[in-house]
């Protein structure tokens, strides 16, 4: 894919909220251009908090709008759980972040999982995989969906979505959205976008914030093994088009260089 991702670090969660904003205008900007709207997949997990704090404060200069009638926001990994469910990815993003966007502005179109296959994972992510062909395009007429941005979380052992190390789908080849019954984070069941349709994204994010990821970003960044973890696997595939926004605790051992700014 050429090129490297790279790897912001930022002082503090208020100076990676302010450049993740920036970033994600650029996205937007980019997504309006191409194709009028913005197609965002969205993880769980803290990420929904730091996305309210980038995104939640009313810009009032020239460019610094967020279109949220533009965004078509999906999940990048969903738990097999009702919607209203204490685990619900949407429930979580809905409570930070949706419920809070002003009363007047135009409403983003969020796409769910269809809650009533929850007791049936394989059906769920079939039928969320059609969710992705009703608005990308026929599997027979695109190879994989193209989002404008993928906004992600790295846990503490590597994985990303709801693609864990060492696990089977990794290897997945041909879907777009798989099921999965034995995710070592619970719940165990949850549906998650592969490992094609995450790095064919023309933007890539990953958020990671706290000491507790410091050992893990090690890895990702500067050893040998990191880089087939699943978080490696976005990095190589990915390539450039992929950013890191870290904060000074997760980032402080990494050797890799970082930038402090967009
Ligand atoms: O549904 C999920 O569990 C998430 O999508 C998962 O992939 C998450 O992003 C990481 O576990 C990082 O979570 P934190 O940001 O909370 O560390």
């Amino acid at each position: 894919m050429g090129g490297q991702p790279t790897l912001y670090s930022f002082s503090d969660i208020e100076a990676l909220t302010a450049s993740l904003r920036s970033y994600i205008l650029n996205a937007q900007k980019a997504g309006l251009e191409r194709h009028n709207v913005f197609k965002v997949a969205v993880s769980g997990g803290s990420l929904p908090n730091i996305l309210a704090k980038a995104l939640l404060p009313q810009g009032n200069t020239h460019g610094d709008t967020i279109q949220w009638g533009r965004w078509e926001i999906f999940f990048a990994d969903e738990r097999a759980v009702p919607l209203d469910g204490a685990d619900s990815n949407y429930r979580l993003l809905k409570e930070e972040l949706l419920d809070k966007l002003p009363a007047d502005a135009p409403k983003p179109k969020v796409h769910t999982i269809h809650e009533q296959y929850v007791d049936d994972v394989q059906e769920l992510a079939d039928q969320y995989e059609q969710v992705l062909v009703g608005s990308f395009a026929a599997k027979d007429s695109v190879r994989l969906p193209l989002f404008d941005l993928l906004l992600l979380g790295c846990g503490p052992d590597g994985h990303t979505c709801s693609l864990f190390p060492q696990h089977e789908l990794l290897r997945e080849a041909d879907a777009w959205v798989v099921p999965i019954f034995d995710s070592p984070k619970p719940p165990p069941q949850r549906i998650t976008l592969t490992l094609p349709v995450v790095t064919h994204g023309l933007r890539i994010a990953f958020v990671a914030t706290g000491g507790n990821k410091e050992d893990i970003l090690k890895e990702i960044f500067d050893k040998e093994e990191g880089q087939g973890l699943p978080c490696g696997l976005v990095n190589e595939g990915g390539g450039e088009r992929v950013s890191w926004f870290t904060d000074q605790s997760a980032a402080a051992g990494v050797s890799y260089p970082r930038k402090g700014s967009l």
